[in-house]
């Protein structure tokens, strides 16, 4: 479990994140939305490491982790994505998987002479472990293709991967649809509730589709202003006066969030 408490993060006198206090529970795929400029991304930037916050604690499973850098974090099992993906362009697919985990042994020089049977089957280890990804993500076709070809979707799909090769416990997906046709965001969608279900993850999800949060995260908390504005099943949050209001003039039309 996540908990958030009383988190501001403020830029000069702006308040982007504003006392945002809440909790996601271990085992959801829990939905957060709200207005653009809301603090969400914000928000997530904190918790995963990558901001100080002002003031407030991040508390997961009974353990303070407020502030530590993604690395520690890491090593917890709490991963993130972006709202951009971070690819390695250039390194195929399969290269890009076997990157994650760091720390192989082949990575210093005194190694690569030294401990060569030791560096072989850490690679094929690894080069087996991201195969596996690459099946369960059915992207297996992909497994040669430089990442920079891949197409927005499959970066989402790669970053996704990138969190299985360590067997993380804890996902925060910023923005995973942004930019993703139909089909891609159907795959993507299945990958998330396979990886909450069969493997246990916990999910924290950004995303301005509604359609997708409706049919994928349970409970959906709304930000608005730096905080906290509702949170409750998507069709509750959906028919929300507050949250409507809050929405109203940004673009999501009432109509998308009922019909989701
Ligand atoms: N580094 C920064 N310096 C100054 N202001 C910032 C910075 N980062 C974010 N902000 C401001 O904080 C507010 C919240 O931004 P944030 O990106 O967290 O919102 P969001 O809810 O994720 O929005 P969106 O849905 O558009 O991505 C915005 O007004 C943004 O301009």
């Amino acid at each position: 479990m996540i908990r958030v408490e009383d988190l501001h993060r403020h830029f000069g006198g702006f308040r982007a994140v504003d006392g945002a206090s809440l909790t996601i529970e271990t085992g959801s795929i829990t939905g957060l939305i709200g207005p653009n400029g809301a603090g969400k991304s914000t928000l997530f930037n904190v918790i995963a490491g990558d901001l100080a916050p002002t003031s407030g604690r991040v508390i997961m499973d009974g353990e303070d982790i407020t502030g530590l850098p993604p690395h520690a974090l890491f090593h917890k099992g709490l991963l993130r994505t972006f709202q951009l993906a971070h690819e390695f362009a250039s390194m195929t697919v399969r290269e890009n998987l076997m990157m994650v985990p760091g720390g192989q042994t082949g990575e210093t020089i005194v190694n690569t002479f030294f401990r060569r049977g030791r560096i072989a089957r850490e690679e094929a280890e690894l080069a087996r472990k991201a195969d596996e990804v690459l099946d369960f993500l059915t992207i297996r076709h992909l497994t040669h293709e430089k990442a920079g070809n891949l197409s927005g979707g499959q970066k989402k799909l790669l970053e996704l991967g990138r969190t299985m090769m360590v067997d993380a416990k804890v996902v925060f997906l910023d923005e995973v649809g942004a930019g993703v046709n139909r089909t891609l965001l159907g795959t993507i969608a299945d990958a998330i509730t396979r990886l909450n279900r069969e493997r246990g993850y916990t999910f924290c999800v950004i995303e301005h589709d509604m359609d997708f949060i409706g049919k994928l995260c349970d409970p959906v908390i709304v930000m608005a202003e730096g905080k906290v504005l509702a949170q409750g099943s998507a069709s509750d949050i959906m028919q929300n006066e507050q949250v409507i209001e809050a929405y109203l003039g940004t673009g999501l039309k009432n109509k998308d969030m009922v019909g989701a």
